[in-house]
């Protein structure tokens, strides 16, 4: 079973490439895509349990009442900072446990898919890593029971991960684990996978 870790910024700042296609609704929508992430990965049955970097009030709020443990952020050190003190925390509590950071943008994530590319994880000793839809980027990096996580997301990670000796998880028909939405075009891709329903709402399905 899986401890994975969420890192998501607060919500006046986030998801800052959708600011001309989501206007006024950015800070909605970046909370809607953590809800929907957040609500897949503890319907996931690999996943013990799921912990929540932000400094975000409401966002930590809402992501706790579905189930999540929210811890706050490491003070402006960024998103690996985040991740290696949320993969700390997991292991303070749980010292043997396989440790995961997961984006908190994708808001398709299926839990079957989730699962399906957590037990390839497990077949991996050591450090994998799942790349995102575009190709440079890591949605996923897990970390065995005993191994750190030495995140390095961020621009290439895909590429700083590999090199940093993680494994590349392979696998075929997990889109929604893939599928992170940075801009109005990720966002379409999301909606043709099926978005989770909050972002739905804001999103509804076009029609024409
Ligand atoms: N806790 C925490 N999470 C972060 C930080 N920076 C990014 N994240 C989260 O990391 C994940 C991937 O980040 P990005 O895709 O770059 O998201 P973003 O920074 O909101 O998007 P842009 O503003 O468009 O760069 C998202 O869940 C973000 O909320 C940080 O400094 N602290
Ligand atoms: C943080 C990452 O995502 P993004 O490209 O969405 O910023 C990453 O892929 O390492």
């Amino acid at each position: 079973m899986w401890s994975l870790v969420v890192p998501l910024k607060p919500l006046a700042v986030a998801k800052s490439r959708l600011a001309e296609a989501a206007g006024a609704v950015r800070p909605a929508l970046a909370l809607a895509f953590a809800l929907d992430t957040v609500a897949a990965v503890l319907a996931c049955g690999e996943v013990a349990d799921v912990t929540v970097v932000t400094d975000d009030p409401t966002a930590g709020a809402e992501v706790a009442g579905l189930g999540a443990l929210v811890v706050a952020d490491v003070p402006a050190a960024g998103l690996n900072a985040a991740l290696r003190y949320g993969a700390d925390l997991v292991r303070q509590r749980r010292p043997a446990a396989a440790v995961g950071a997961l984006n908190g943008d994708l808001p398709a994530l299926r839990p079957a898919e989730l699962a399906e590319v957590l037990r390839e994880a497990a077949r991996l000793p050591g450090r994998a890593f799942l790349a995102d839809t575009a190709g440079p980027g890591t949605t996923l990096l897990t970390a065995s029971p005993g191994v750190a996580l030495s995140p390095g997301f961020g621009g290439a990670s895909r590429a700083r991960h590999l090199a940093s000796g993680a494994r590349e998880i392979t696998l075929a028909g997990v889109a929604s684990v893939r599928q992170d939405v940075d801009t109005a075009a990720d966002l379409d891709a999301a909606r043709a996978l099926g978005l989770g329903p909050r972002t739905a709402l804001l999103f509804p399905a076009r029609t024409a």
